[in-house]
């Protein structure tokens, strides 16, 4: 492909040419899940900031993961509203959600890879479906470079996903996130089933790819490691809503029962104390 046929590839691509430069790239406002006669969330609220991590947590079961569909239209609210770099996904036209859905990246629980392609044929799925006008070769180096990017040699693109240890599947689950340089990413449960080395090591990728390439990145975890090493910020679920959104010591501050047996239950002190070691 040559430089004109990138640059014509480019324009031809959906909302590429802009950065969001707002303060607030996920807005969500009054927003109701329902599945029958089960709520999930009733008039929660949350507003993620640019270019920061932000912890989201709660018990088993309080619509973590729900809600982080609802944000990539992967399931409908019942009621609200969902503001993506300050357009409404909600109501949005196709065309138009089309064109946001390019600028964020998913590292969806267990990887989601498809296990009959290889690393770097799985990292190219989004290009070839988001830029179809890009020549097999480049999809090929830009697929090889997001493998490096997320810390896998370059011989794990040659590899299928059952070749691959649980550490590596999620590097690679994050190079296919990683492929359309998003600007928003998201992780869920990234460090599960990580070994406490390979998890402090996802949690140190994932900063550094934050600073470097200046995402926003909006992390679903339990582990209270990554919340205190990497997270601007906290966002805690519970009674169907965000009940907190703050730094660790804001949180603290407040006086709800699951945010204080959290962070001050055996678990939450050890990685508390581990921090403080590391200091
Ligand atoms: N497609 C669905 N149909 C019906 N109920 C669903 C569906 N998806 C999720 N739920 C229910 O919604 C609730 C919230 O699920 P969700 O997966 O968001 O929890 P979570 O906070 O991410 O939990 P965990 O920490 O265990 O992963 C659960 O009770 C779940 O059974």
């Amino acid at each position: 492909m040559s430089d004109t046929d990138l640059e014509h590839s480019h324009q031809n691509a959906p909302n590429r040419h802009e950065r969001f430069r707002g303060d607030h790239p996920i807005v969500v406002e009054g927003l109701r899940t329902q599945f029958g006669e089960h709520v999930v969330h009733d008039d929660l609220d949350l507003k993620v900031n640019r270019g920061e991590i932000l912890g989201v947590v709660g018990g088993s079961g309080t619509g973590k993961s729900v809600l982080m569909r609802a944000i990539i239209g992967l399931q409908q609210p019942t009621a609200g509203h969902i503001e993506i770099f300050g357009r409404s996904i909600t109501n949005a036209e196709p065309d138009e959600e089309i064109g946001v859905r390019s600028r964020w990246g998913v590292l969806f629980q267990g990887g989601a890879l498809f296990s009959t392609l290889t690393v770097g044929e799985n990292v190219e799925v989004p290009l070839k479906q988001f830029y179809p006008e890009i020549g097999a070769e480049l999809r090929r180096e830009i697929a090889r470079y997001k493998v490096m990017l997320s810390g896998l040699p370059e011989d794990a693109a040659a590899k299928y996903p059952s070749e691959l240890s649980g550490g590596m599947k999620k590097r690679a689950g994050l190079a296919r996130a990683l492929a359309l340089d998003p600007e928003l990413l998201f992780l869920d449960e990234p460090t599960a089933g990580l070994d406490p080395i390979g998890a402090a090591k996802f949690d140190q990728l994932t900063r550094e790819l934050k600073e470097t390439l200046g995402l926003t990145v909006f992390l679903i975890t339990h582990d209270l490691d990554t919340l205190y090493e990497i997270c601007d910020r906290v966002a805690v679920l519970a009674d169907k809503k965000v009940i907190a959104v703050g730094t660790i010591p804001e949180l603290l501050e407040t006086d709800h029962p699951w945010i204080d047996e959290y962070f001050n239950g055996p678990r939450g002190r050890a990685a508390l104390a581990s921090k403080e070691r590391a200091r």
